[in-house]
């Protein structure tokens, strides 16, 4: 692999899919494995009520359930104005609307700065621990020692990326990564944002690969003459095999050199 840089996908790609999504997320309920988020959203609300800094992240979700209304793209659970609202009817709306957004698995600014803010507890109590894969860490170390930088591109917002490297099953991970981009680069499925990782990182696109489990990043990362590799893990969403001619598909980093 000569590509200089690396630039890597979380979910589905460093990290199994079931770990966001029945650990970190809670979007599915009826699985075993501790749903943070919608075990501790009412608790959290009532403590941090006073809180400015809560009060700023409910309104970033109150503007982007407006924006949903207006485009119609989803029936968002609207938020009252915290300002003239009694407490209990705000909060009664973040929980609905926090709760329906996860359960859509939506990728969106918003409900990632979100759930960021309630994880960055989860991981400091110790009641939270990311799950990477055994050979992220052995390819971190590999690229960084060979000269390569390695980068991480996600829709979980960039303080909860580090979170997630800081507080894995494999140790703190942070020190092997250079930088991190999160959506408000722009969407994953843009090719345009591939093109802004590309600048602000001085970099030609070709020298720099990206790994990623959602077909439609690679095809964008693609686009902007990024090289790319699919990342085939188990409990990804399938890939139609026609959309997968002519790419590179690797089942676990160790494949990559
Ligand atoms: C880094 S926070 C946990 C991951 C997350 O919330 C997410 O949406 C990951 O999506 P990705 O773009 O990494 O597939
Ligand atoms: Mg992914």
């Amino acid at each position: 692999m000569s590509h200089p840089l690396v630039l890597v996908d979380i979910e589905g790609t460093t990290t199994p899919i079931t770990f966001v999504k029945d650990t970190l997320v809670g979007i599915s309920k009826a699985l075993e494995m501790f749903p943070y988020v919608l075990n501790n959203i009412r608790d959290f609300l009532d403590r941090k009520w006073e809180s400015p800094e809560l009060h700023t992240y409910i309104e970033h979700l109150r503007e982007q359930g407006r924006q949903d209304q207006i485009s119609g793209d989803i029936d968002a659970v609207q938020i009252p104005d915290l300002a003239a609202s009694p407490p209990e009817v705000v909060k009664q709306a973040v929980i609905q609307n926090v709760d329906a957004q996860m359960e859509a698995d939506r990728k969106i600014g918003a409900l990632k700065a979100f759930q960021g803010y309630m994880w960055e507890e989860g991981y400091a109590s110790g009641d939270l621990k990311s799950s990477v894969y055994n050979d992220v860490p052995v390819a971190f170390k590999r690229w960084t020692s060979n000269g390569k930088k390695v980068y991480i591109y996600s829709s979980g917002s960039i303080a909860a990326q580090k979170l997630l490297f800081e507080f894995s099953d494999k140790g703190n991970l942070l020190p092997y990564i250079s930088g991190h981009y999160d959506t408000t680069i722009g969407g994953k499925t843009l090719p345009s944002s591939y093109e802004a990782i590309g600048k602000s990182l001085d970099a030609s696109p070709q020298d720099i690969l990206f790994i990623s489990d959602n077909i439609l990043e690679i095809e964008a990362a693609e686009k902007a003459g990024l090289a790319t590799a699919v990342s085939v893990r188990p409990g990804n969403a399938p890939i139609d095999p026609d959309r997968l001619e002519g790419k590179m598909v690797i089942e676990s980093f160790d494949s990559l050199p």
